[in-house]
């Protein structure tokens, strides 16, 4: 199968318009686009009686690319999320689902272990230290032979293949050997490392000829693209492209044999029509006026939701607040901090440690600050929130604090914007997020200057109604024109153009081999 782009009527990754039923039969009895993720978009749930349910999980990944997998008769390969199960999750209407079980000790050494205490500190600038050890690289190799494998006994001939993210860097590779026929898309959601940094890592050739097995791979940003072309150059000694990578555009090119490999920037978004149409509801908009009652109708809500993730500097913004408040540039009488935090990555010591500081600090600010017991300054909720839930807090949020020491894109940023119809509210963004790059008229910080971080946070409390107004129209405009669907469609798209290039390669690009002096 010849993929084309997406949108034209014989598109392999046709959308719904195209009059394609979910159940009409693959080709050569294997799906026609497969997406393998770490995590499979369901999740198991037990009820009160005992049995089991299996939910659709609510990401963004999944919505984004439910129409596209229904549309092409579609398969999704991955991990139920729970340890030793033989579960074989049901499959949604019109997606065949592939569980890739993982043991007990698999999920120490592949998922805590070399995804998330060697890769995820690694990429996100060593906020921790990486942990090298070569048990879990084993590991980390074995797993990610098991998703190839798994990938190809789902797809069917001429497949498109989208791998997603750092845990299967080498499905890419091991996947081309095995099928040479499929196109293979790999898109990695967290940041790519400068590559001073990537260096410290022992098996960093094996990575980048692991992610040289795609046809087309996506970063957030520019950067991310150029560090990795440098490093294609640099470890796999091919000859790459060496001009700047545009958004969406301007794709590097990697010259692998007879092969062409582009790598290109398309940063994620949400589904903003859908969040701004249910912020809207009379429902979500009284439960917003309820929370706000409910704290004792303070002038200034603040309001912070992440993963409970070192990277995403709960503590930044928390020692801002506290410094605020002992300069009395805040008012503790007057405001009110809601910090909502889901649970992750558990089991891992770097988590532990950063959890217990971050609860010191929210204990801190209460015990210094607060006036009576009934009305702790900082409100800290260490669990998931329903999604409605969710966004009437976005509604209610007065001043929304996105303040990661480093972050692929942050989704709660677009999410914030994405709600407030209205125009009011103000965000405050770092700098080292990939939606800093898109969301230019927040109150933008540098989270390693606190004084800088104060000033953005009182700066963003204190604006005008017509300031507020401006920045977040503005805000809104890009929000909702770059919707997560673009996303996908423009990496599909890409994807899609690249076969044609094979017989013609670089199309005029001009390759450069690696040499001392082209760094
Ligand atoms: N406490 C929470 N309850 C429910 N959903 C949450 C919570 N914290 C974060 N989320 C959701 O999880 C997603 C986080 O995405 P993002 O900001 O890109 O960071 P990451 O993927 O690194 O966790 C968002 O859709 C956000 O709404
Ligand atoms: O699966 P977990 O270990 O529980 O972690 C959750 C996800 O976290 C990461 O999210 C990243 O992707 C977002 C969307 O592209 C992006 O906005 C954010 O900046 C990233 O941190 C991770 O990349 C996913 O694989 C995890 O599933």
């Amino acid at each position: 199968m010849t993929p084309r782009p997406a949108g034209t009527g014989t598109d392999p990754i046709r959308d719904n318009a195209s009059g394609e039923g979910p159940n009409r039969a693959a080709p050569h009895d294997g799906a026609e686009f497969v997406v393998v993720a770490n995590r499979l978009p369901v999740d198991k749930e037990i009820l009160p009686d005992g049995t089991i349910n299996w939910k659709r999980s609510p990401g963004g990944l999944v919505t984004a690319l439910e129409p596209i997998l229904r549309a092409n008769t579609g398969a999704w390969v991955g991990w139920s999320g729970i340890p030793d199960s033989d579960d074989n999750p049901p499959d949604i209407e019109g997606i065949d689902i592939h569980a890739v079980p993982l043991s007990t000790q698999e999920i120490a050494e592949y998922y805590e272990g070399f995804s998330n205490a060697t890769l995820w500190p690694l990429y996100h600038d060593v906020i921790v230290k990486p942990e090298y050890h070569r048990e879990w690289w084993n590991t980390y190799v074995e797993v990610n032979r098991r998703f190839a494998e798994a990938a190809s006994r789902a797809a069917g001939e001429g497949a498109v293949v989208w791998v997603q993210d750092y845990q299967l860097q080498l499905v890419p590779k091991m996947l081309r050997m095995l099928r040479p026929d499929v196109k293979i898309g790999f898109f990695l959601h967290i940041p790519f490392p400068p590559v001073e940094l990537f260096m410290q890592m022992p098996w960093r050739t094996e990575i980048v000829e692991g992610l040289l097995g795609a046809d087309l791979i996506g970063f957030h940003l520019p950067g991310g693209a150029q560090n990795f072309l440098f490093l294609a150059r640099r470890l796999a000694g091919q000859a790459t492209s060496k001009g700047t990578v545009g958004v969406r555009s301007r794709f590097g090119v990697v010259q692998v044999g007879f092969r062409t490999v582009r790598v290109g920037a398309f940063p994620i978004s949400i589904d903003s029509g859908e969040l701004a149409a249910k912020a809207k509801t009379k429902k979500i908009r009284d439960r917003a006026a309820e929370i706000r009652r409910e704290l004792g109708n303070p002038k200034t809500i603040m309001l912070g939701i992440d993963r409970l993730d070192y990277t995403k500097g709960i503590d930044v913004r928390l020692k801002a607040i506290s410094e605020l408040l002992d300069e009395e540039r805040l008012d503790a009488s007057e405001t009110v901090m809601i910090q909502l935090a889901t649970p992750s990555r558990e089991r891992v010591e770097s988590y532990k440690r950063m959890r217990a500081g971050i609860e010191q600090l929210v204990g801190n600010i209460n015990g210094n600050h607060s006036h009576t017991v009934s009305r702790p300054v900082v409100q800290y909720l260490h669990r998931p929130v329903p999604r409605d839930e969710l966004i009437a807090f976005f509604v209610a949020a007065d001043v929304m604090l996105v303040t990661p020491l480093r972050d692929g894109m942050n989704l709660v940023a677009k999410e914030y914007v994405a709600c407030r119809s209205d125009l009011g509210g103000a965000l405050v963004l770092s700098e080292f997020t990939g939606a800093a790059a898109e969301l230019r008229s927040a109150y933008q910080a540098n989270p390693y200057d606190l004084d800088g971080v104060k000033d953005a946070i009182e700066a963003a409390v204190n604006q005008s109604e017509h300031e507020g107004r401006r920045r977040m129209r503005a805000l809104r405009r890009q929000v909702l024109t770059h919707d997560v669907d673009k996303w996908a469609r423009s990496f599909l798209g890409t994807l899609s153009e690249n076969s044609e290039t094979e017989l013609e390669p670089n199309r005029g690009v001009h390759l450069v081999e690696d040499s001392l002096d082209n760094t």
